[in-house]
């Protein structure tokens, strides 16, 4: 059993269609990170159609959660296949639910993040965004009815992990319609919990229209 070579890493959350996979690619792009997305592992294991992968469709296609160890199981397996050569890991759409933020840990395999990146994003901007998603995506669950339950697994389920990491100051919030990125601690004078953009902010007509 091969351990996981110590590194940073980062957990990304934020609501469905809040943008993780589009900020992931930018700090890929910036600092080489290695980005690792639950919700793609599953979808390669549907893809893949083996017996699990089957019981996953049903799961996602409903906008409800699959059960923790089959999760960890494969984010596991994908750490350590590239622990050789990742400079840091960006690990989007984990944890979904506070009660796995246990003690020291969240999951108990793979140890406390470094920080935990939130994607803002209003609950109408994603909605927008998913459904024009849905027209090329082919994503099974980019339609009405699984993004509403997708939506509200999210503010039940999984939103509560922010507080959780919040209350150990780790959390580090990025609107999701910024274009630059850059991970650094904010200073004391500078206002809690904002991750700090690169330059451009983003315009009126983004943040209005988007
Ligand atoms: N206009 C605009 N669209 C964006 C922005 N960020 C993401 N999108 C679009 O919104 C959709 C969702 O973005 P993703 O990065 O796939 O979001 P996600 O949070 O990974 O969503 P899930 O895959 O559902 O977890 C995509 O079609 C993106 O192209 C943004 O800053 N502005
Ligand atoms: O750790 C995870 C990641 C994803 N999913 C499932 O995979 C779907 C798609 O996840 P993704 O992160 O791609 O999209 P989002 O839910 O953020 O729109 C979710 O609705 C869940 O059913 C899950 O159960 N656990
Ligand atoms: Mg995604």
């Amino acid at each position: 059993n091969k351990p996981i070579r110590l590194c940073n890493y980062f957990f990304v959350t934020g609501g469905p269609g809040s943008g993780k996979g589009t900020q992931c690619e930018k700090i890929v792009a910036k600092y080489g990170y290695t980005h690792l997305s639950t919700g793609d592992l599953l979808r390669a294991e549907v893809t893949a159609g083996s017996e699990r992968g089957k019981k996953l469709t049903a799961i996602m296609e409903r906008g409800e959660l699959v059960p923790l160890e089959t999760v960890l199981d494969m984010l596991k397996d994908a750490m350590i296949a590239q622990s050789d050569k990742a400079k840091g890991f960006l690990i989007d759409g984990y944890p979904r639910e506070v009660q796995y933020c246990n003690k020291s840990s969240c999951g108990p395999q793979i140890g406390p993040p470094t920080l935990l990146l939130y994607i803002d994003a209003a609950a109408e901007t994603m909605v927008k965004r998913l459904l024009k998603r849905g027209q090329t995506s082919g994503r099974a669950d980019d339609n009405e009815e699984t993004i509403r339950n997708r939506l509200s697994t999210y503010y039940s389920a999984t939103e509560p992990v922010i507080g959780f990491y919040e209350k150990r100051g780790i959390v580090r919030k990025v609107m999701g319609f910024a274009k630059g990125v850059s991970i650094y601690q904010e200073k004391k004078a500078q206002s809690p919990h904002t991750f700090h953009l690169s330059g451009d902010s983003p315009t009126r007509a983004e943040s209005s229209s988007d």
